[in-house]
């Protein structure tokens, strides 16, 4: 998996510069992204956070369980941080989540730059990293909302199919995003979501009198015309 992951870091890198977000399908070989669903089919019986949506960290405790979807996780680790910049290569989030026929998840963005009241960000989470497990999707797509104020204020949607083996990277502090409803005859829909980390505070300074806060962030403009309601916060993130 390192060989592949390390190959895309140029164009994940050029992709996020340039649009905000990268999409690669066919990532891994087939007999990979196999194993890993049918890891991830075993590991499925945790806790309901939402309707339709159960969810679980993966951790070091589930390498019995689920050893190729931690390889991905430390491989992922070990290649992409360090060509991006100012991302942490030991500090990252991770969710293993599992939707059920008919779920959706309602527009939001996932890092909404809360700060507390010293001006400090609550939620440090940087890039989002999805990478999906499903053979044959019926519906289910991940709705990307570009932040393209030039053409209209809530930007343009990039629907992606969530097929096994697609891999798809966004901001997670200003790509507004939802997932559309799987099909009432679906599958399950994996999704492994990989959050990097800022290990430079995303813009916030400690040292600089302006603190940047949601208000003044990279794609505040696109979330104030997503989430008109609030105008700083947007719905909090799913899970
Ligand atoms: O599963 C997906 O396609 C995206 C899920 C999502 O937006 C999230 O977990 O924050
Ligand atoms: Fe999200």
């Amino acid at each position: 998996m390192r060989g592949a992951l390390k190959s895309i870091g140029p164009e994940l890198r050029h992709g996020l510069e340039r649009q905000g977000y990268f999409v690669r399908e066919g990532l891994l070989r087939d007999s990979t992204w196999r194993e890993m669903r049918a890891e991830a089919m075993r590991l499925h019986g945790l806790a309901f956070e939402k309707p339709g949506v159960e969810s679980c960290e993966l951790e070091a405790g589930d390498f019995h369980a689920a050893p190729s979807l931690l390889a991905y996780t430390v491989d992922l680790l070990a290649t992409l941080p360090a060509q991006l910049d100012d991302v942490s290569t030991n500090v990252y989030g991770t969710k293993l989540a599992v939707t059920m026929p008919g779920a959706a998840y309602p527009k939001h963005v996932d890092n909404a730059c809360t700060c507390d009241a010293t001006g400090l960000p609550h939620d440090l989470r940087w890039i989002t990293c999805i990478y999906y497990l499903n053979e044959s999707p019926k519906g289910g797509d991940l709705r990307l909302w570009l932040d393209d104020p030039t053409t209209s204020p809530r930007g343009r949607p990039l629907d992606v199919a969530p097929a096994a083996d697609t891999f798809v990277a966004f901001y997670a502090d200003r790509l507004v995003h939802e997932v559309l409803p799987t099909a009432a005859d679906d599958d399950h829909r994996f999704a492994l979501t990989l959050w990097l980390v800022s290990d430079f505070r995303a813009g916030y300074s400690t040292h600089s009198s302006t603190r940047l806060c949601a208000t003044d962030r990279p794609g505040a403009r696109t979330r104030r015309a997503h989430f008109a309601a609030t105008t700083t916060t947007p719905s909090p993130p799913p899970a």
